[in-house]
């Protein structure tokens, strides 16, 4: 599948009960929500390998990686950690994480491009699950 575009969010869910799982104090989850309801996502893709921008009114990540390799990044509370993305169908990457330093939640991410063009981000830490999706602008 190609997950090129530039991304909009549609809908978000579970996104603050994401970062308070994590330990993000009240005062930086208020920052973070209200800056993540309007990220501009920018994805390229040459085929096993993706590039991701996600820019927000505080903070901008930008991750490279190809499918199979293990690369760093760092979780969505700011933490650093090893990646290490998988296909798991033809059209959705899933990507464990692993803390680099400290302890934390076990969490993961998945992208997946559905048959209706639309992108689904879901990052998980612990239990908790949230559930963005995304169309092309
Ligand atoms: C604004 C964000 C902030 C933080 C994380 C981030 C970057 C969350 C955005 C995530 C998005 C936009 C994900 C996506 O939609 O792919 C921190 C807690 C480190 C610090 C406060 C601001």
């Amino acid at each position: 599948a190609d997950f090129s575009g530039t991304w909009k969010m549609k809908t978000s869910e579970n996104f603050e009960e994401l970062l308070k799982a994590l330990g993000v104090s009240v005062f930086i989850r208020k920052i973070a929500v209200a800056a993540a309801s309007r990220p501009a996502v920018e994805i390229t893709q040459q085929g096993e390998s993706l590039s991701i921008q996600t820019s927000t009114s505080v903070h901008t990540t930008h991750v490279s990686f190809t499918v199979g390799q293990s690369f760093n990044e760092t979780t969505v509370d700011g933490r650093l950690c090893t990646s290490t993305p998988r296909w798991e169908t033809d059209s959705k990457i899933s990507c464990e994480q692993i803390l680099q330093k400290g302890e934390g939640p076990k969490t993961a991410w998945t992208r997946e491009v559905t048959n209706d063009g639309e992108l689904i981000l879901i990052m998980s830490a612990g239990d908790v699950v949230c559930t963005r999706v995304y169309q092309r602008e």
